[in-house]
């Protein structure tokens, strides 16, 4: 079994190229999206759900078969035809610099898609390494449960309540001892329940350093 590195990539403005214009293709141009990549697709075909990405400009379709040049440039690469010939070909044009998926050959890729939650700037991302890609699937739809649509809002509270908090105090223990405060289950629960002036009064007291 590989061990993979998990890390979160800025890919923002990097070409990505997706050889093959399927389901696996939709999928991944899905991910991409929210990453504000560059997204290239090398296909003949064009799956429904990807054709307005087209026209709008989200995505750059070239209508054509695969050649070795559709890699300039791209920081990553996907390899996702239905045709095992043509991944190996893709794979094979890649230079060493670029890093590659192959959909069909989990054994053959530098690099795999997880099962990705988003919530704002929360990030919740499941690999089995490829043992299951349908459990990765079902913990993602368990988590996304777990960690509700709420979760963006209390999330980007959390964010702007640090940067007052670390604005206000010193790097030490009072900083330390305010962060961790933070985490109140309340916090949530007054997000959840939109009771946002008690949010923000706690923050205050907090701030303030009077004892509750
Ligand atoms: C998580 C997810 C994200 C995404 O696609 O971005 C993802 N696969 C998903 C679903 C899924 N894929 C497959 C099924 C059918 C059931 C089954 O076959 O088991 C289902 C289930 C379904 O659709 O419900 C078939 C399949 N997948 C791979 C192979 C080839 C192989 O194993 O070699 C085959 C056989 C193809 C064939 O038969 O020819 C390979 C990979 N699929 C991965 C990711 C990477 C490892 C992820 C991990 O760490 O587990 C890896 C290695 C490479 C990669 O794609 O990056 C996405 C969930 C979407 C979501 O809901 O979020
Ligand atoms: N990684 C995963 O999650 C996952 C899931 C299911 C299947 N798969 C594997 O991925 C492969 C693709 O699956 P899919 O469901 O997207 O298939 P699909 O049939 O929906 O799409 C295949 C695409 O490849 C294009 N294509 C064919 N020849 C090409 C060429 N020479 N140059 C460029 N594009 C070409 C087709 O036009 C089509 O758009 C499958 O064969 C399967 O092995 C992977």
């Amino acid at each position: 079994m590989t061990n993979y590195f998990p890390i979160h990539i800025n890919i923002e403005y990097k070409t990505v190229v997706i050889v093959g214009g399927g389901h696996v293709a939709t999928q991944k141009v899905a991910s991409l999206l929210p990453a504000k990549a560059s997204i290239v697709v090398v296909s003949p075909t064009l799956h429904d759900t990807l054709l307005p990405l087209a026209q709008a400009g989200q995505i750059t379709w070239r209508e054509k078969a695969f050649e070795a040049r559709d890699l300039d440039d791209a920081s990553l690469i996907i390899a996702a035809t239905n045709d095992t010939k043509v991944n190996e070909a893709v794979q094979e044009a890649a230079q060493h610099w670029q890093l590659i998926n192959r959909a069909d050959a989990q054994g053959e890729s530098d690099f795999i898609t997880p099962a990705t939650v988003r919530r704002g700037p929360l990030v919740l991302t499941v690999s089995t390494s490829g043992a299951s890609p349908s459990l990765a699937r079902k913990i993602k739809e368990d988590l996304a449960e777990q960690f509700d649509a709420v979760y963006e809002d209390y999330v980007c509270f959390l964010q702007q309540a640090r940067l007052m908090v670390t604005a206000k105090f010193e790097k030490g223990d009072k900083r330390r001892v305010a962060l961790q405060a933070l985490l109140e289950p309340s916090l949530l629960e007054w997000t959840r329940s939109g009771e946002i002036d008690r949010r923000e009064a706690y923050l205050q007291q907090l701030l303030t350093g009077e004892s509750r």
